[in-house]
């Protein structure tokens, strides 16, 4: 049984890449978190990076921005390697960490004006507009927001430069229904503009069907694959074969990624499922067939 999907090759129009990381290793004393990362993000693309609690999401997305140093590998941002002097490069990345706790003391306004004069570029205008459709007072000190103001903050402060990639680390786990929409929605406006890229981990598979993201699977310190979502719509199914009395061991058929067994079922992930194949497998195995088209949350669980 392949446990694996293949990455293909981007077409030809997505070959530029923002992001090349090559043979990436990352340890936390005897504990390896990364064993071997590569990974090419196209330019112009919503990167959805998914993996289990504690599958390194958060040290990936550090180690990629310089914030944590690697122990080996690549990682190359627009075209350079991260080992040379970035102070430019770093004009053009936002970054929304997992948490905020930076500058209690601090105001909204004089914390993003302060920010901004790191900046080449800075949009006010888009800023001021944030702090208002968010309800986030400007006057109030950064040590007094909620936890999920402080993530809309960190959002408005990554998002004002306008960079050209923005990598949010589970941007939205604070935010209200509301507001993740309403981040969702200012998240695909920014991608409007040509050549943005955004790569963010979240749990929230629904969000990434809202903004047709390509998924990356991060899992045993590799990843795994990354493909559109689209394609993984396209291309996996779910199989269903009851018959009474269960099942000893798992059927196997071509393009079987994962089988579990529940009770009367046999629950098989398969991918570019061949309709005749698995209704002739259905037959041997005296078995009703049904198929399924799997959610995004459904491929996490069964693949994560
Ligand atoms: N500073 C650190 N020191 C020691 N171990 C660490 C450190 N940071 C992360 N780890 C370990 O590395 C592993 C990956 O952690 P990481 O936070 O990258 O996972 P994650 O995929 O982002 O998880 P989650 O979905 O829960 O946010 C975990 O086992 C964690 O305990």
């Amino acid at each position: 049984m392949s446990t694996l999907i293949t990455t293909p090759p981007f077409a030809d129009t997505r070959t530029e890449s923002v992001l090349r990381v090559s043979g990436l290793r990352k340890s936390f004393k005897q504990r390896e978190v990364l064993r071997g990362i590569d990974w090419e993000v196209p330019c112009g693309r919503v990167i959805g990076l998914l993996g289990r609690n504690g599958a390194g999401k958060t040290t990936l997305l550090r180690c990629l921005l310089g914030l944590s140093p690697i122990d080996a590998g690549t990682v190359e941002l627009f075209g350079e390697l991260m080992t040379e002097p970035g102070g430019e490069r770093m004009h053009r990345i936002g970054f929304v960490p997992q948490t905020f706790d930076l500058f209690p003391w601090m105001k909204v306004r004089a914390y993003l004006d302060f920010t901004a004069a790191f900046y080449a570029r800075w949009n006010h205008a888009l800023a001021e507009r944030l702090l208002g459709d968010w309800q986030l007072d400007p006057k109030q000190k950064i040590g007094e927001l909620s936890q999920g103001q402080r993530q809309k903050l960190a959002i408005v402060r990554a998002i004002a430069p306008e960079p050209d990639l923005l990598v949010l680390d589970e941007p939205v786990a604070s935010l209200d229904p509301q507001a993740r929409r309403a981040f969702m929605a200012e998240l695909l406006e920014l991608m409007k503009a040509p050549g943005k890229t955004v790569i963010f981990s979240t749990h929230i598979t629904a969000d990434l069907e809202r903004a047709d993201a390509d998924i990356t699977l991060l899992r045993d310190g590799a990843i795994q694959f990354t493909r559109p979502l689209a394609e993984l719509r396209e291309h996996l199914r779910r199989a269903v074969l009851v018959r009474d009395g269960g099942w000893s061991h798992a059927p196997v058929v071509a393009g079987l990624l994962k089988a579990s067994l529940k009770g009367d079922e046999a629950q098989l992930l398969v991918e570019d499922a061949n309709t005749e194949s698995l209704q002739a497998l259905a037959t041997r195995e005296g078995a009703t067939l049904r198929i399924e088209m799997p959610t995004l949350e459904d491929l996490f669980v069964e693949l994560a």
